[in-house]
Order: C-alpha cells, then sequence, then structure tokens
C-alpha cells in the first residue's frame, strides 16, 4: 500500500542565498526512535523515510550508525533507496564514529555527517571529564575529519543552551573555521526560555566571525513544553533551520514537533515571513503512520493532528464556524491533509463510494488490497451503525502490516466476572498444514488466559511488555485498538489490531506478531540454508 503524495520536490531554495526560508531537519528516526518503546525495524524506518520525502522534509537524520549495526544498516538503506532530500548519520567527535557514518551514507546523492560534543559545563565536568581547551580541539577535529569526506557537515554544541553564551561563540566560530556548514543549538535537556533562547541567537550571530558562512540550527527538546516555542523565537531571531520529528516524539519529552513549527510559520507569515518546503497536505497522513509504526499514539487534543484539533463541540462554536469557518479555525483541516467526510459510508454503500474515499483519503491499493479492505468494511458495517474516517483507515492500514498466516483463528472464548476464575478456549488453524488445535488456559484476566492458550498452540514462550487498549471512533458500538509490545527471543516485537470485539482484536495482534516471528524465522533458516549450499557448492 503506498500514500498519494506529490513527490515532486519544487526547486530548492538555498537558505545562504534566501533570508526566508527555514531548513526543515527531521529526526524521527533518530531522537523520535530515542523514544523509550519507539524502537523500529528497518522495513518500518524506509516506509517512515520515504514519507519524510514525500513530505518535503530536506534532511532525514535517519541513524546514529556507530549505535549498532541496526543502525547502520538503516542509514545505509535509506541512503540507497530514498531520493531527494539529504540523508544525514550522527557521529561523536571521534573517528570510529565518523568512518562509520560515511561508509553508511555511501549511495545517497545528498550525504551530510552530523558531528556533535557537549560544552555545557555539568556536561564537561561530570561526563566527558574534558577542559574547554579539549572541547574546543575536539570538536574541530571532529569537523576537519567529517569535512575530509563530506561537503555538508553539522556540528551540534550538545546542552549549548546550558553553555556559557561566550564558550558557545568560541566554539561556534572555531567549528565554522574548520568547515562546518550547519551550527546546530541544542536545547538538549528542554531547559530554555523563549526570550532567553532568541537572546542566545543574537548573541552568536552578533560575536561569532563569519557566522554567515554557516546555517544557524536549533533541536530543541519538550521537557518544559517549549519546544515549538524556543524553535520559533529561534528563527525569529535569525536561526535557519529548526530540528523536529513527526508527532513531536523523541528522547523524554519528545522532540519540537514537526506539524506544530511548520503550520505556525505557515499560518503566522504575516509575523514569521518565513518559508519552509513542506508538502503541508502530507502532515497527516504522516502522523499516522508515525503513531501506527511507533504505537505511540497522539494525544486527542494535539495540536494540528490530534482527533480533536478540528472538531468543534460547543453550540456557539458550531453557529459560528456553519456562518462562516474562519469565526473559530485558524487552519484549514484540508491544507493538513485532514479530509472533511462529506460522504457518509455505511451497510449499503457498494465499491464505487468505497474507492472514492479511498482516493481521497490519499491511498493507493493494488486491485488485491482494495478487495480486502472492501470485504472487511462490509463486514464491519454490518456489525456497526456509524462507520467513521478513522474505522476505514484502522482497516486498511491493518491491513498493511497484517500477518495473517501460518496461525488463523477459527473460534475464541472467553469467560471473566466477578469471583470467576478468568479462562478461554481457543481453536486455531494452522493455514501451511492445515492442522486445527484447540487450547484452553486460565489467567489473571481474560487476556492473559487467552494469551496463555495461544502461547500453548504455537509451543513457544511470548512475553507480554506492553497491552494498550484504545477507542479508535464514538459510540457503544465503537472499534477497539489493541497495540502490544511482546519478547520472543530476547526481540521485542509490536502488533495492532482493530475490532468491534477487544478480545478478538485482542487475539488477532497477538497473532500479528507470533505469525510475524515464525514467517522471518522461517526466512532466516531459508537464508542460512542457501548460503550454506552456495559454500558447498564453491568448496574445491
Ligand atoms: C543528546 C543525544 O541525543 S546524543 C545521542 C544519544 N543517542 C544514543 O546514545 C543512542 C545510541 N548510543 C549507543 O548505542 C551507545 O551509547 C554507543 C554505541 C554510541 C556508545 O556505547 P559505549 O561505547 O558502550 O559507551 P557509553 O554509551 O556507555 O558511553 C558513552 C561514551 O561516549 C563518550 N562520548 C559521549 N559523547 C561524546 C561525543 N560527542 N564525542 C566523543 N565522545 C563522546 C562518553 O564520554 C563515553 O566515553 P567512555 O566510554 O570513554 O567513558
Ligand atoms: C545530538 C544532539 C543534536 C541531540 O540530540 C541533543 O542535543 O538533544
Ligand atoms: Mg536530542
Amino acid at each position: 500500500m503506498e500514500k498519494n503524495a506529490t513527490t515532486e520536490r519544487p526547486e530548492q531554495i538555498d537558505p545562504k542565498t534566501s533570508d526566508n526560508r527555514v531548513v526543515i531537519f527531521d529526526t524521527t528516526l533518530r531522537d523520535g526512535e530515542q523514544s523509550p518503546g519507539a524502537s523500529m525495524n528497518l522495513s518500518e524506518k524506509i516506509v517512515i523515510a520515504q514519507a519524510l520525502r514525500d513530505l518535503r522534509v530536506d534532511v532525514i537524520e535517519a541513524g546514529f550508525p556507530i549505535a549498532s549495526p541496526g543502525d547502520f544498516e538503516a542509514v545505509r538503506a535509506i541512503a540507497r533507496q530514498v531520493q531527494g532530500p539529504t540523508i544525514a548519520g550522527l557521529a561523536r567527535c571521534q573517528k570510529q564514529d565518523i568512518d562509520r557514518a560515511w561508509d553508511a551514507l555511501q549511495d545517497a546523492t545528498h550525504k551530510r555527517i552530523h558531528v556533535f560534543l557537549a560544552t555545557s559545563a555539568i556536561h564537561r565536568e561530570y561526563k566527558l571529564n574534558m577542559a574547554k581547551e579539549e572541547i574546543v580541539r575536539r570538536a574541530v577535529e571532529g569537523v576537519t575529519m567529517a569535512r575530509a569526506y563530506c561537503d555538508d557537515v553539522e556540528f551540534s554544541a550538545e546542552d549549548a543552551a546550558r553553555t556559557e553564551p561566550d564558550f558557545l561563540a568560541e566554539v561556534v566560530e572555531r567549528v565554522i573555521e574548520a568547515g562546518a556548514t550547519t551550527v546546530n543549538i541544542p536545547d538538549t535537556v528542554g531547559y530554555a526560555m523563549p526570550n532567553q533562547f532568541s537572546d542566545l541567537i543574537h548573541h552568536l550571530k552578533s560575536h561569532v566571525r563569519d557566522i554567515d558562512k554557516a546555517i544557524i540550527s536549533v533541536h530543541c527538546h519538550n521537557d518544559l513544553g517549549m519546544a515549538v516555542a524556543n524553535s520559533l523565537a529561534a528563527v525569529k531571531a535569525g536561526a535557519r533551520q529548526i530540528e523536529c520529528t513527526i508527532n513531536g516524539i523523541g528522547e523524554r519529552a519528545g522532540n519540537c514537533s514537526l506539524e506544530e513549527a511548520v503550520m505556525a510559520m505557515r499560518t503566522r507569515r504575516d509575523y514569521f515571513d518565513l518559508e519552509t518546503n513542506i508538502n503541508t497536505r502530507a502532515i497527516f497522513p504522516t502522523s499516522k503512520l508515525v503513531s501506527n509504526i511507533t504505537g505511540l499514539h497522539v494525544q486527542r487534543n494535539k495540536a494540528i493532528v490530534g482527533q480533536n484539533a478540528f472538531a468543534h463541540e460547543a453550540g456557539i462554536h458550531q453557529h459560528g464556524v456553519l456562518k462562516h469557518q474562519e469565526t473559530y479555525e485558524i487552519m484549514k483541516p484540508e491544507d493538513v491533509g485532514i479530509k472533511s467526510n462529506q460522504l457518509v459510508l455505511g451497510k449499503h454503500s457498494g465499491r464505487h463510494a468505497f474507492r472514492n474515499w479511498v482516493e481521497e483519503h490519499g491511498y493507493t491499493l493494488s486491485d488485491e488490497e482494495f478487495q480486502r479492505a472492501f470485504e472487511a468494511f462490509k463486514v464491519l458495517a454490518d456489525k456497526k451503525k456509524d462507520i467513521y474516517d478513522a474505522d476505514i483507515e484502522a482497516l486498511i492500514e491493518g491491513g498493511l502490516n497484517r500477518q495473517d498466516t501460518p496461525w488463523q483463528i477459527v473460534s475464541i472464548q472467553t469467560n471473566a466476572g466477578t469471583n470467576a476464575i478468568p479462562t478461554a478456549t481457543i481453536a486455531l488453524l494452522h493455514a501451511g498444514e492445515n492442522r486445527r488445535v484447540e487450547e484452553a488456559a486460565c489467567g489473571d484476566g481474560p487476556v492473559d488466559a487467552l494469551y496463555k492458550a495461544i502461547e500453548r498452540v504455537v509451543g513457544f514462550r511470548v512475553r507480554l511488555k506492553d497491552y494498550q487498549l484504545r477507542s479508535i471512533t464514538r459510540g457503544k458500538d465503537a472499534q477497539g485498538e489493541i497495540s502490544i509490545a511482546v519478547e520472543i527471543d530476547n526481540r521485542t516485537y509490536r502488533g495492532r489490531s482493530v475490532s468491534t470485539d477487544i478480545m478478538e482484536a485482542s487475539a488477532k495482534a497477538f497473532l500479528n506478531v507470533i505469525n510475524g516471528y515464525i514467517n522471518q524465522r522461517e526466512r532466516s533458516l531459508a537464508n542460512a540454508a542457501a548460503g550454506a549450499e552456495q559454500l558447498v557448492g564453491a568448496r574445491p
């Protein structure tokens, strides 16, 4: 499945020659992945990187290649497969990191090495055990090593917001001299206040020789809820790159949210007089994609992409909006890719109406995917009185990640109640072997009993680490979405499923990960066997 989006990139405006162009540097795949519980696998990262390309971000920070073989592979695959944006890889100020980042970036059309070193007194003293002189020396060395490989080098002064402004100015001046083309001023711990952060950017602009030779960037964390405000204060003061993530995910309380920063600059162009290259209509689909993949749900009242962001409940507001939309709406939902639902879909709708909905909502489905989605829609419409956009989105996106073989549900029965022992009976079919297996179990609750019964059928241990239930639409027949994280063989897998019956959704989400694990294990065994055969064949 693919989302329709304008992938065409309009002519790039060089921020060095245009005073009002702000570079959007997306770090969803690096800092965003540092959110506890948000690890993504290779194929998920590629799908997100493609969506970021369609959103037209300028830079994708694809990972930290030295961190693990998986991170290296992800940066390499994105560098190979995602054309258009600059691909950046993070590195500490040391040779092994920079070499590894450069190796991973090889196949990118536009590459950037991003080196960082903390500059604040607290980090110098307690974490790095380095004096100011050593910080300057290591920062300059890092940038020089990176520049030997790459023309596009970013230097980040980690914890810049808590660094003495004059020392920060010295570091920035020296890394620009060494060839840094972007200098990033992170508020690593979300400590800054907007006016203070704006003063810091002014300070650098007036105290750093050749500051105009580099783009000033900012990277703000949200510990006090100021990440977007600080980023915007910084661009108002002259910064021209914002580092941000989709839905604001990231380390601890997260990073500056891309959608909020971009829409603030766009909606208040009168105040900022700044431009970005973002295709704002791709914002909402990208937000959905990231929350589905990471399992980090967007709060309902979140600005721009929350479910309530364009909803009006109060009569006085509804009256106003009916008379004139702008009485209570400062942005159009369509501008961020949220479609207002004109056509009501229900049990009597046919393929034409359904196809119209699918196309209007930006999905491109193969014939087979369309047929499967349509059949699932009809089953749902039989069970549910009101079908909302979110129901259909869940149904289509659920199909994308569906791992529905080898184990399939034949029947589920659970029993629970006050003073009753929770029990579950389940019958599963092994599709490949045409084998039906029945099991029963009791547990601490009906879900626990259900999962124990499934474990008995499949014959291996699956440890449930996280279980979340969310209602995706309104009403008593609303669909329940179950998102789970499980551990099998010391690795974490995530699954998700939606149904009007939460026990069925729980079982489907569990089987989704189990089937994914079995399929992956079989693929690895097949690859290993093919490798061994080649070795035998190659022997003299
Ligand atoms: C502010 C940020 O978000 S920075 C990015 C944070 N992201 C991550 O840390 C995720 C990925 N990290 C990892 O996988 C690991 O931390 C690795 C692979 C990078 C390093 O692992 P290890 O070698 O085991 O070191 P560990 O993480 O325990 O400690 C960090 C080391 O890097 C050093 N270091 C930290 N920052 C820098 C820097 N910018 N430049 C040079 N050295 C640095 C520390 O002083 C420490 O050195 P030491 O081992 O000599 O004491
Ligand atoms: C690596 C740097 C840019 C970072 O993530 C931070 O300082 O928060
Ligand atoms: Mg960060």
